[in-house]
Parts: C-alpha cells; sequence; structure tokens
C-alpha cells in the first residue's frame, strides 16, 4: 500500500516506522524544519516493543511529488489541521483515504465536510510516544494501538484490505466497525488524562494516590459519557470504569502528550480537546462543568508561554 503521513512526530512516525518495516511504502509529507531535522538527524523510533532505523526515509515536502497514494495517515495536532487541508484536496483527488488519528472529535466533520464523507475514515491511537532532541521517536510503554474503522459503508472494504496490511505490522492495529462509539471512548479518555495531568502538572502516578484527585477524573469520564451518548453514542458506566481502569494501569511516571507538550513549553491541544468539548456540549445543551473548569485552568498555558 502507499501511504503518505502527514505529521511525522511522534505519532505519525511511530506508526509510518512501523508499516514501512512491514514492508509497505511510506512516505513523510513534511514541512521544511521537520525536513531540515530528518536530513540532519536522521530518522529514528526507540521503542520498548523494538528499535527501528530509517535507512533513508523517504520525505517529501510538495504533495505533487506524491503518485498513486492509497492512504493519509494525518497525525498533526488540532491547531494544525486546517493547515494540512491545501494537501489533503489532492491526495484525495488521487485516489487516498485519509485515517485522521488525532485525539477529539470535531476534526471529522471538518474533514468530512472540505474532502467527503466517503474519503475520510474514523480513527484513534493509544500510545505513548514523544520526540526526543533530535527529533527521534520515544516510544515509552508497550502499548501501541491504532484503531481504525469505516465511518460509512462504502469503506468497508478498505478497512478491510488495511487490516490485513497492519496484521503484518509490529503495532496492535484494528478495525473497529463500531469506530465512531470508538473514538467518543477515546476522547472521553485523553480529556480526563489530559485535562487532569496537564491542569495538576503531574503524572498519572498522582492521580492514583490521591482519592479527591481521581474523583476527578472520574467527573470528567462521566460529564464525556453524558456528552458523547447526546451525540448518538450509547457509553455506559462500564464504559467510565473501563477508562479509569485503562488509566490505573499505565505506569506512575506515563503522562499525556499535553502535559508532555506542556512540559516542553510547546503549543496545547486545550482548545481541540476540552475547548471542543465545551463547544459540543453547549450545541448539545448540556452541562460539564469539571471539564470547563480543567479548561480554564490549562487555558493560560495555551501558547506555551510562562503565565504572570
Ligand atoms: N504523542 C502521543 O503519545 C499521542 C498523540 N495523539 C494525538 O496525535 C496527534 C499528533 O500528536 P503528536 O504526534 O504527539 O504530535 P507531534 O507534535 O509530535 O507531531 C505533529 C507533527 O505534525 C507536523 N505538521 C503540522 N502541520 C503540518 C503540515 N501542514 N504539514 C506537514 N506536517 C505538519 C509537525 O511538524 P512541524 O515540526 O513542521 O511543526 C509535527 O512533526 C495529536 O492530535 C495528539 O493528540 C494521540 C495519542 C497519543
Ligand atoms: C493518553 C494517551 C497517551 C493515550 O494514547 C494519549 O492519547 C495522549 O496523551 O495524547
Amino acid at each position: 500500500m502507499n501511504i503518505v503521513v502527514i505529521g511525522a512526530g511522534a505519532l505519525g512516525a511511530y506508526f509510518g516506522a512501523r508499516l514501512q518495516e512491514a514492508g509497505q511504502s511510506v512516505q513523510f509529507l513534511v514541512r521544511e524544519r521537520r525536513a531540515k531535522e530528518i536530513k540532519e538527524n536522521g530518522l529514528k523510533v526507540h521503542s520498548v516493543n523494538g528499535d527501528y532505523t530509517f535507512d533513508h526515509p523517504r520525505v517529501v515536502q510538495t504533495v505533487e511529488k506524491i503518485e498513486n497514494p492509497d492512504l493519509v495517515i494525518l497525525a498533526v495536532k488540532g491547531y494544525h489541521l486546517t493547515d494540512t487541508l491545501p494537501l489533503l484536496y489532492p491526495l484525495v483527488d488521487k485516489g487516498a483515504k485519509v485515517l485522521p488519528v488525532l485525539n477529539g472529535m470535531e476534526h471529522i466533520t471538518i474533514l468530512q465536510s472540505e474532502l467527503g464523507k466517503d474519503a475520510v475514515l474514523g480513527g484513534a491511537a493509544y500510545i505513548i510516544s514523544t520526540l526526543d532532541e533530535k527529533g527521534h521517536v520515544v516510544h515509552s510503554s508497550e502499548m501501541d494501538t491504532l484503531l481504525f474503522g469505516p465511518l460509512c459503508k462504502s469503506q468497508e472494504p478498505f478497512c478491510e484490505e488495511l487490516q490485513s496490511i497492519v496484521s503484518t505490522a509490529n503495532i496492535d492495529g484494528k478495525n473497529i466497525p463500531t469506530i465512531e462509539e470508538e473514538m467518543w471512548r477515546k476522547y472521553m479518555f485523553i480529556t480526563a488524562m489530559s485535562g487532569v495531568t496537564t491542569a495538576g502538572d503531574f503524572s498519572i502516578g498522582t492521580i492514583k494516590s490521591c482519592g479527591a484527585t481521581k474523583e476527578l477524573s472520574k467527573k470528567v469520564l462521566e460529564e464525556m459519557k453524558d456528552l458523547a451518548n447526546s451525540y448518538g453514542t450509547s457509553l455506559t458506566e462500564q464504559d467510565i470504569e473501563d477508562g479509569f481502569l485503562k488509566l490505573q494501569s499505565l505506569p506512575d511516571q506515563a503522562t499525556s502528550s499535553m502535559h508532555q507538550d506542556m512540559r516542553k513549553g510547546l503549543t496545547l491541544e486545550v482548545e481541540h480537546l476540552q475547548g471542543g468539548a465545551i463547544r459540543l456540549a453547549k450545541e448539545a445543551g448540556i452541562d460539564i462543568p469539571h471539564i470547563e473548569t480543567l479548561y480554564a485552568l490549562i487555558k493560560p498555558y495555551e501558547k506555551g508561554q510562562v503565565p504572570l
């Protein structure tokens, strides 16, 4: 399969590496800074599931050079989504399906209205990865789940083909027929995990060891369940329990990508995640006070600046 990764960051470079390792043709469509970094330092993955070094990473900076793309893995941050549209239009015109692995939900509506429903698959990832000072991927816990699936019936055969490909790769890749619900589950989980770790500036261990902080995480999961259900899913108390168990199963030092970004002084996805939840809740007429509070605490750090 001809795979194009837009967003050769912590997540895109990891899954791109695993798919190339499995024999697929993978190209990274990058901007100038990242192209230079990869040229200077090469592209490597340091992973608890096995390292991978690209001999010659296939890096392109213009979309015109890409021929016969089958799949675009879209792995940029939420705040970069609209910048990728000029790249996505021609790739979709050339026949590619787009698999967005961003956290959140609002990007699906934007992509579907810009690219057409047929072109946009559902996707979500569970992985803890980051980039080091050389721009190499550091994947620090065994979890590397890539979930994808059809958002409309016409995509089912493509997703089956993709399943047969990811099954040969060293990742936990799954075609989920009910991917939309699965994306809401992930959104529920990440809103709690990123919200609490970033607002508190602590890792999972602190959530696990403090009763009141655990309770706050549960309240956020509950609010997200109600939000998801107001958009047509059927999440249950069991999903909250499962989300909470997943959070507790992570190593004490593990933390969210948003919190890692805050520690590095980078821009945060707070508007895309907690902000997105607030907008969707307003539209649905439901209250999500705990998420609003986390949003207010994180928002001052959004641009990476240290507040006064
Ligand atoms: N990291 C993690 O553990 C997880 C992340 N996620 C989600 O995955 C998404 C990606 O996160 P992550 O990989 O951490 O982010 P990174 O910041 O590590 O990577 C994003 C990459 O996107 C690139 N990019 C942005 N705009 C463009 C563009 N127009 N053209 C080409 N490349 C572009 C950036 O390049 P440049 O250097 O040029 O800015 C950067 O390399 C987020 O939504 C995140 O929430 C989900 C699960 C886990
Ligand atoms: C919680 C986690 C690590 C799970 O994949 C994640 O999605 C993120 O931090 O962005």
